[in-house]
């Protein structure tokens, strides 16, 4: 089907794919449904239970003699499977166990991922799926979401309709150009989705099956992998300019033909270049937003609100340097420029002036302004210029330090130590992911501080003993707040995605910091309580999409935490006829 023909299918929730209203010469999928029993229900990852089929369903579909005979509960097959995952000594073989057993019993994986999200979240998340994404190749099995390459240009509608799921609510999307902190991994980016929606579901609660990884393929500059014989991807330099723009707004128009008008598109991982571009162009017309620039803000904005506590003062009061002005850097600054002048009731282009950005040149000042990216321009206050971040933290002599570079151990002893030189207990953030690209470690920031430090990173560390102290890092990390936030809109059908929203997810995740974590010098609440921390988000996130009139889904229900709550999935196994 020529793109020019996507017009005429108008699509929508009722009618998924358009069959019923396509015209004679449209294409249209014969999609069956069929009942699994027998071997075929044991090879269905969304059905099978394994061992914990019970007698009687092994009798009604057809499983006599294909399993042993042992009848299990899914509380002992978790127990086994964890067994079976802690012998595995390296990260990237617990990864691929976990795929492994996602591919084969998909309640299970979620069970697994749930009830043990502290230790699992680094295995399917960062920073193993950092090393699976550069692996990609090699540890391919089955499809685990779609390709979309320049090869599909002009029949993304129909390279849609392959996907085995009709009713999508969730859709993460990269093109595999700034995967994490490690650059241009093309098509092997696709981990991230993966990773991203799994997420969706044992953090946020959302339905595997409304979940769909997509990662773009347009070439890829990444040499090495130009060079590799077995590279999976195309195998090309990147599209740029209008062919990349016009495959974009192909799929942009396609995904919403398709899903219709309440699908949630996440970019993720785009360069930056593409990023903005495509979140700017596609805010006011689709339910979509930038994991990068805004879910890392939001995350990032309620360590901030909830560090207040400890710190004293209020937002305004503090200044910040950040090391990296890309989208997390630029994105983080302007929602913390937002809320301060939402409290002060300053101009954002006033409260703009306590927040400092260092790229690869240098600070950020208005001397470069006319060679700056857009972005960037708002930055550019009136100073000297700065070559470097040790001279530009002694300078501005910021309270808060944050790593948004993708360039590992940055922050040096003689960084942080000029923080707590100023600072009683300087707060440092190392964003950048996975933990090779971290500005530096958690031990260095609270031994090169004396203990003063607040720290948080991207990527997990462990527990830190100092001068017989335990403190246990936080993980900044933007997959506290986007499970919560997308459920939110769903729940509420929002069809936009407002800054007030990112506003409200931040605010309601620092509602969950209790003074236990504080204690422990946490500013972020554990992840063993995230889905209780996700319905909290995700109600906030709703109130403020009916509060603004984006939401459809009426009547508001009148307890949105408990229904939130009421409409997360289970992974339970359900009982067959
Ligand atoms: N914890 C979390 O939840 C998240 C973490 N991140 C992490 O943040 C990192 C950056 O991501 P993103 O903002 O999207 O990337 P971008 O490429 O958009 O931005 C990177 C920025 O860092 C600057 N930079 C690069 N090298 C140096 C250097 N040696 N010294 C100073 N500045 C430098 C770049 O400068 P220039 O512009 O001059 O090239 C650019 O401004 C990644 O590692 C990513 O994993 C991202 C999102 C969420
Ligand atoms: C966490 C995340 O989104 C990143 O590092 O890109
Ligand atoms: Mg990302």
């Amino acid at each position: 089907m020529e793109s020019s023909n996507l017009k005429d299918v108008t699509g929508g929730v009722e009618d998924a794919y358009g069959e019923h209203r396509a015209i004679e010469e449209q294409l249209v999928t014969p999609w069956t449904v069929s009942v699994a029993s027998g071997y075929s229900l044991l090879r269905d990852p969304h059905h099978n239970k394994g061992l914990a089929f019970t007698e009687r369903e092994r009798d009604s579909h057809y499983l006599r003699g294909l399993l042993p005979p042992a009848v299990v509960t899914q509380e002992l097959q978790e127990k086994k499977l964890m067994e079976n995952i802690r012998e595995y000594q390296l990260p990237i073989h617990k990864y691929m166990a976990m795929m492994g057993l996602e591919e084969r019993n998909e309640r299970l994986f979620y069970k697994l991922l749930i009830d043990n999200v502290e230790e699992l979240l680094p295995v399917v998340y960062t920073p193993t799926v950092g090393e699976a994404c550069q692996k990609y190749g090699s540890i391919f099995r089955r499809p685990q979401g779609l390709y979309i390459s320049l090869k599909e240009k002009g029949k993304i509608l129909e390279v849609l309709k392959n996907w085995p799921e009709r009713a999508i609510q969730v859709i993460v999307v990269t093109d595999g150009e700034r995967i994490l902190g490690l650059g241009d991994l093309g098509c092997q980016g696709m981990g991230i989705p993966v990773g991203k929606l799994a997420l969706y579901t044992a953090l946020g609660g959302v339905r595997p099956s409304a979940c769909l990884p997509i990662t773009i393929d347009v070439g890829t500059n990444n040499q090495q992998l130009l060079d590799d014989e077995f590279y999976i991807g195309l195998k090309q330099r990147r599209a740029t300019g209008e062919e990349y723009y016009e495959l974009l707004e192909e799929f942009m128009s396609a995904v919403k033909h398709c899903y219709g008008e309440k699908v949630l598109v996440q970019f993720e991982d785009f360069a930056n270049h593409n990023a903005f571009e495509l979140l700017s162009k596609y805010r006011n017309t689709h339910l979509v937003f930038n994991d990068d620039i805004q879910g890392t803000a939001s995350v990032v904005l309620s360590g901030l609100i909830a560090s207040l506590k400890p710190l004293g003062g209020t937002l305004g009061d503090h200044t910040f340097l950040f090391l990296g002005a890309g989208e997390a850097g630029t994105g983080i600054a302007e929602l913390i420029a937002l809320e301060i002048s939402k409290q002060t009731k300053a101009p954002v282009e006033e409260t703009r002036k306590k927040i400092w950005l260092v790229d690869s040149k240098g600070l950020v000042v208005s001397s470069r302004k006319e060679k700056l990216q857009h972005f960037k321009q708002p930055w550019a206050h009136e100073k000297e210029p700065i070559g470097n971040l040790l001279d530009a933290v002694k300078d501005i002599k910021p309270t808060v330090l944050i790593g948004t570079s993708g360039v590992g151990r940055q922050f040096t002893k003689e960084v942080v130590e000029a923080m707590a030189s100023f600072n009683e207990k300087p707060l440092i953030m190392a964003l950048s992911n996975p933990t090779s690209q971290a500005e530096c470690t958690a031990e260095e920031a609270y031994t090169w501080s004396e203990g003063r430090a607040i720290f948080s990173s991207g990527s997990p560390f462990d527990p830190v003993e100092y001068n017989g102290k335990v403190f246990v890092p936080g993980q900044a990390n933007n997959c506290y707040i986007f499970p919560g936030l997308g459920f939110g809109l769903l729940i509420s059908g929002a069809i936009r995605v407002h800054d007030d929203m990112l506003l409200a997810a931040s605010e309601a995740l620092a509602n969950q910091v209790t003074d236990e974590h504080y204690a422990k010098g946490l500013i972020y609440p554990p992840f063993s309580d995230i889905r209780k921390i996700s319905a909290n988000i995700a109600a906030k996130v709703a109130a403020k999409a009916y509060e603004l009139g984006v939401a459809t889904r009426l009547p508001r229900p009148e307890n949105l935490v408990e229904y939130a709550e009421r409409c997360m999935y289970s992974p339970i196994y359900r009982t067959y006829r």
